[in-house]
Order: C-alpha cells, then structure tokens, then sequence
C-alpha cells in the first residue's frame, strides 16, 4: 500500500492566504500546453503538495507504467491486454503504431470512395453505437462540425425507439449510410438499433440495405456473420479500449463530417499532448497537476464530486463525455492486485454549460456545504457571429465566478454571506479548433491514467457493467432471478 500519510498531513490554508504568502503562485501552478493555458493556482496545490505527490508518484512508479502504457505492456491487467489509444496518434509501439495507421489509411479510403459516390448518392450518416462508441464521435461533431455542410450526421445511442424515431423522420432512406459502431459488436441497444434502420431501409424500397452498411468494429468476424461485407469492416485494435476508442475507426462519423484534414488535426494534437505527458517533469506536467489537485480533493478534503463546466457552447457535450471517460475509468473498488483500494477512488464528475449553469447550480457552488472542485474551460477566440460583447460577456463570467468562489464574501445576515475559500481550475483554449479540442481531450485520457496509478488501480477494465446487462438480458428472455419490487415492476408494465 502507498503511503499517502504525508498528504493528508498537508496544512489547509486559505487559497487566499496561499496566493499572499507566495509571489510565484500563479507562475508555479500555471502552464501553457498545444494551445490551452492550464490554471490551478485557485487550487490548494501548493509547493509541498506537489512534492508528495510526487513522491507518491515515485512510490507507484508512475514513470514506469507511463512508459509501459506507451510501450505496450498489457497494463490492463484485468483483461491482459495492451491499452493502445495513443498508438492511434502515432505514439506507442512501432508495432501498434503502424497496424494503427494503416487502419486509418483504410479508413480514409472509405471516406474517399463515400465522396466518389461508390455508395450511391449519400447525404445521411446514421451512426448507431453507445458509450464510447457515440459520446467521443459525438463531442467532436458537435464541437467542430457546426459549419460544416458536408453530410448530415446523426449519433443515435439510445434503445429507447424515440432516438431513431427522430432521424427517420428527417433522413431520407434512399441517401442515408448506416454506421454500425461497436468495439464488440454485441451490445444489444447498438444491435437493435441497427437492425431497426436495416428494417428502415427495406421498408423504403432500398434494395440492398447492407451494402450501405459501414462496420467500425475490433471483432470483424462478428460484423461479418452481421451481415457487413468484410471491405466495409473498418476494424480497431482490441487494445484500444471503447472509451478511448474516437482516435480509431470509431472517429469515422467525425472524419467524415469534418474531412480527413481536420481528423489528422485532431490525431497530431493529441499527439502533442502525448509527447508532453511522456517528457514534461511531473511538476510542470499538465494531465499530473491536475491528477495531484484531483486527488488532493478527492483524499484529503473528502470531495465526492467535481464539476467542469463548458463557457462554450460547442463544448457542451464534454462534460457527459467526461462522465464516461472518468467514472468508467476509475470508478473501482479494488486495486490492480484484487485488494479492496481502501479508499475514494473517482469522484462523481458532473457540469454543464456556463452562463447557463450559474442560473441553476451555482446557488450550491457558492454556498452549500458540499465541497466541489469546479473546472472552468472557455475559448478565447469566439464562435460566433454576433457583436463582440457576448463572447466578452461570457469569458468574464467565468474568470469572475472563479474569482467569487475563492474570494466569497462577509456579510451580517449568515444567508447572504459567502464561505469562498472554494477552489476552481481553469482551462482556457486560444482557439478552438480539430488540434486544440485532440489536445484537450488527450489531456484527460492521461489525468485519468494518473489518478488510476496513483491510487493502484486499473483504469482501463469496467466489469461493473456487466451485472445490469446480464440481467436485462435475462429478463428479456423471460427469466432472471428477480426480488419482488422488481418482479412487480415487470408486471405492472405489462412485461411478466
Ligand atoms: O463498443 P461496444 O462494444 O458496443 O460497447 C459500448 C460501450 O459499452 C461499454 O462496454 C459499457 O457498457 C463501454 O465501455 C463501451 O464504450
């Protein structure tokens, strides 16, 4: 077991207080990394703290499975598998590198006979996929296809009929392109859905609706035995796990909305990031600071969640990529030696869209009594077309929410006072574009491999899915071992 006895030694001062005593806090606690300015200076980091971090670090040999990560050990113990995402931005084995890149040569040759027409006329991309195979594609298309007129590309994840009920309504059958995206290629709500469009398809007259059928896929032999002709397979290594799975063919609903320039883009900036996690020192190491104020947060104060919230729009669907990324990390219970972790591992991470959130969950931030670490990320090039003062209005809402949480406020009536002393994080792009966003995103793949060596477990499995599913899937089929409340919830809805 680590010793964590110096951290939770570690004094708690004022972040006020630490801002006075210490000239060099800012300069310290802030860094400038592809195109993104990180602030923790309104964090409880301080210069000891980053030390026994780092000696924690030392102590977990945190170097050694960075390297064994980018060299591709099986640190996946678990499931003894390599964990292979930045080998899809060309940082990795040699190995894994090239079998990555020639993936995404056939990818891109796809995408290119898709533009020569080979599929007929196709104006729609339906992607059917869920978790790490809709939330990643999702958040770059959102974030970065806004002005793109080049097909309309619609995510549906969601068993629930309503999200495909929605596109049927606006796709036309005749030009849509189905995209079956499963790393397994047996989720159910993913097989379903599929099945559906194929039924969508048919149903309109198409006449060969699987030969519109695209497969992003690890198992290609179960797209085949689907019904997918194996050249429209575009297959991922299985080291590559789901939820950091948008680098790899799972990216294709974003290659193709945003033009294989821009996805390169995106590969290169995390890349960057990469390049960064593996040299920089840990205490000027942006995913590792982060990761130590993460900690500091979640062992010593005892914080349950922490919230990032997007100051842009086209960022508003980070924080539930986040989600994934983060609680299906980290969220474990036992170390990679099957011992109990004893203590918090991942934090509830939740957020929103600011200003918007400031009028809904702030009244909490400011003054409720539980501890939230607050992330801020704005861009400082706008996206927008309108007058200048929106974007003016909208950065200095963020900078001055962080600022009031810090400094809070006295006042007689206790229900108009302010504690402050409540720390913030901030991220604050230049511009954002396909480069910054794989940055951004690169950068919280590695915050959460810190958190996960740090705390000696393995952030790469997620066996505490599977129970729900198998007993979906058992009630399905008419069985399943029920307690009575459920028993009774399935047959009042009609389903015994
Ligand atoms: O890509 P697949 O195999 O359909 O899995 C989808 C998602 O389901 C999960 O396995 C969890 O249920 C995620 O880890 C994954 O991203």
């Amino acid at each position: 077991m680590a010793d964590w006895s110096r951290i939770e030694a570690l004094p708690a001062e004022r972040l006020e207080t630490l801002f006075a005593n210490d000239s060099g806090r800012l300069a310290r606690l802030s860094l400038d990394v592809a195109g993104i300015h990180f602030d923790w200076s309104k964090t409880h980091l301080t210069p000891d703290a980053v030390a026994a971090f780092e000696a924690l670090a030392r102590e977990t040999d945190l170097a050694g499975r960075r390297e064994a990560m980018f060299g591709g050990s099986h640190v996946n113990v678990t499931e003894d598998r390599p964990v292979e995402h930045t080998a899809e931005r060309g940082e990795g084995k040699a190995e894994s590198v090239s079998r990555a890149a020639s993936y995404h040569a056939r990818m891109r040759a796809v995408i290119d006979a898709i533009e020569a027409d080979a599929f007929g006329p196709i104006r729609h991309v339906l992607h059917v996929g869920i978790g790490g195979s809709a939330l990643g594609p999702h958040l770059l298309i959102d974030a970065l296809g806004r002005d793109s007129d080049r097909y309309d590309v619609a995510i549906v994840s969601n068993v629930d009929g309503m999200a495909l009920d929605d596109v049927f309504d606006r796709f036309d059958p005749a030009t849509t392109l189905l995209v079956v995206a499963s790393k397994t290629f047996t989720t159910t709500e993913t097989m379903m859905n599929a099945e559906s469009v194929i039924a969508w398809m048919s149903g309109a007259g198409v006449e060969d609706p699987y030969g519109r059928v695209i497969a992003l896929t690890a198992s290609p032999e179960k797209a085949i035995d689907w019904g997918v002709d194996e050249t429209r397979i575009l297959p991922f290594s299985e080291g590559v796990g789901g939820r950091y799975s948008l680098w790899s063919s799972i990216g294709f609903p974003a290659a193709i909305k945003l033009g294989w320039e821009q996805f390169q883009e995106l590969l290169d900036g995390a890349a960057e990031m990469d390049r960064h996690f593996r040299l920089a020192a840990l205490h000027e190491n942006a995913p590792a600071l982060a990761a130590f104020a993460d900690l500091y947060y979640t062992q010593v104060r005892h914080a349950e969640t922490r919230a990032p919230f997007a100051y842009d729009e086209r960022l508003r669907l980070l924080p539930s990529y986040l989600q994934q990324l983060e609680m299906e990390s980290n969220g474990k219970g036992v170390t990679v030696d099957g011992q109990p972790v004893g203590r918090p591992t991942a934090a509830i991470t939740w957020g929103g869209v600011g200003t918007d959130a400031q009028h809904a969950v702030f009244q909490l931030l400011h003054q409720g009594t539980h501890l939230v670490p607050v992330e801020f990320l704005a861009v400082i090039e706008a996206g927008d077309t309108l007058p200048a003062e929106h974007h003016r209005q909208l950065l200095l809402n963020a900078f001055a929410q962080g600022a009031a949480l810090m400094k809070g406020k006295q006042a007689e009536d206790p229900a108009r006072s302010y504690p402050g002393d409540r720390p913030s994080s901030t991220l604050l792009l230049e511009r954002l574009d396909a480069r910054t966003l794989g940055a951004l995103i690169a950068f919280y793949e590695h915050r959460v491999f810190v958190n996960g060596v740090l705390l000696g477990i393995n952030s790469f499995d997620q066996f505490g899915v599977e129970l729900g599913k198998e007993m979906a899937k058992a009630a399905a089929q008419g069985g399943g071992d029920f307690d009575p409340s459920t028993n009774d919830l399935i047959a009042r809805a009609g389903l015994a």
